[in-house]
């Protein structure tokens, strides 16, 4: 079997995000990105800090540490990074787990194509937007959302991007507009992935999701949006594994 340099595996936990929020789930978080978003909550998954960390693991390897760890208490598997879209050999796993009949979710930014995103159940693209410092392909973007809109026609698609300030908003709706059939996400961004104090941090995340929301409510290109916050970092901070 081929070789997948894996992180983390946790769980069971809940999805903190998006268009399963809520959903109780095991993570897979690869290794590696080809994006490096200023803030990125998981640099750890491509700035060097934990290479010592990384296991080369085959599909197998990952499955018996989800049984390990969730026994019969998980239906669902959500697989992110760094970019787990850089990996041809994912396909392996995805297939194992839906011979397993575990529902598949992908974390992913839209960046790279591979055949096995038509399989997900659950594909979340997540586009960045000017505040992370990365440039958004578009022809890239376009490609990919038209593959998987054509094969992945039973599964669920969504779009989410993170929000800083008024000009990541500016690109959220010219991404919206942009693919206005699928549905879309606004995420809080978090500005401080390093502070300790879960108290703390949860009042300034929430102030900053009473403020998106104001936005929303004021935009009427903004009519048929989600907006949420990071549920897992309302509740555990910037734990890491959760
Ligand atoms: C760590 S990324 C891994 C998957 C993939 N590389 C991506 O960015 O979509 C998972 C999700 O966390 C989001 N994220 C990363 N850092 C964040 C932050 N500081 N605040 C809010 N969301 C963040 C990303 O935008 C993405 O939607
Ligand atoms: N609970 C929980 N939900 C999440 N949703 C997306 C996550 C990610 O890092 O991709 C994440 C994560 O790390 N934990
Ligand atoms: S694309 Fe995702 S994993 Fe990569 S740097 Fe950005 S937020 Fe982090
Ligand atoms: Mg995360």
């Amino acid at each position: 079997m081929k070789k997948i340099p894996v992180l983390e595996v946790f769980g069971p936990t809940i999805q903190g995000e998006g268009m399963v929020i809520g959903q109780k789930t095991m993570f897979v978080r690869t290794a590696g990105c080809d994006y490096s978003c200023s803030w990125c909550d998981s640099a750890f998954t491509w700035d060097g800090s934990a290479k010592d960390d990384i296991r080369q693991l085959t599909a197998d390897d990952i499955w018996s540490e989800l049984i390990q760890l969730g026994g019969d208490r998980f239906s669902h598997v959500t697989i992110s990074g760094g970019n787990p879209a850089l990996l041809t050999n994912l396909f392996e796993l995805v297939s194992l787990l839906k011979q397993n009949g575990k529902k598949i979710a992908i974390e992913t930014q839209g960046s790279k194509y591979q055949e096995w995103l038509n399989d997900i159940d659950d594909l979340t693209i997540s586009p960045k937007p000017p505040s992370s410092g990365m440039k958004t392909d578009f022809d890239k973007l376009d490609e990919i959302i038209e593959k998987v809109s054509l094969h992945n026609q039973e599964n669920l698609i969504s779009l989410k991007v993170v929000v800083f300030d008024l000009n990541d908003l500016a690109y959220a709706k010219k991404v919206h507009l942009r693919y206005p059939s699928i549905p879309f996400y606004l995420q809080v961004g978090n500005e401080d992935v390093s502070k300790s104090d879960t108290t703390e941090l949860a009042q300034t995340l929430l102030t900053k999701y009473e403020w998106l929301i104001e936005q929303v409510i004021e935009d009427s290109d903004l009519n048929d949006v989600r907006v949420l916050p990071q549920l897992h970092t309302l509740v555990w901070g910037n734990k890491r594994g959760v």
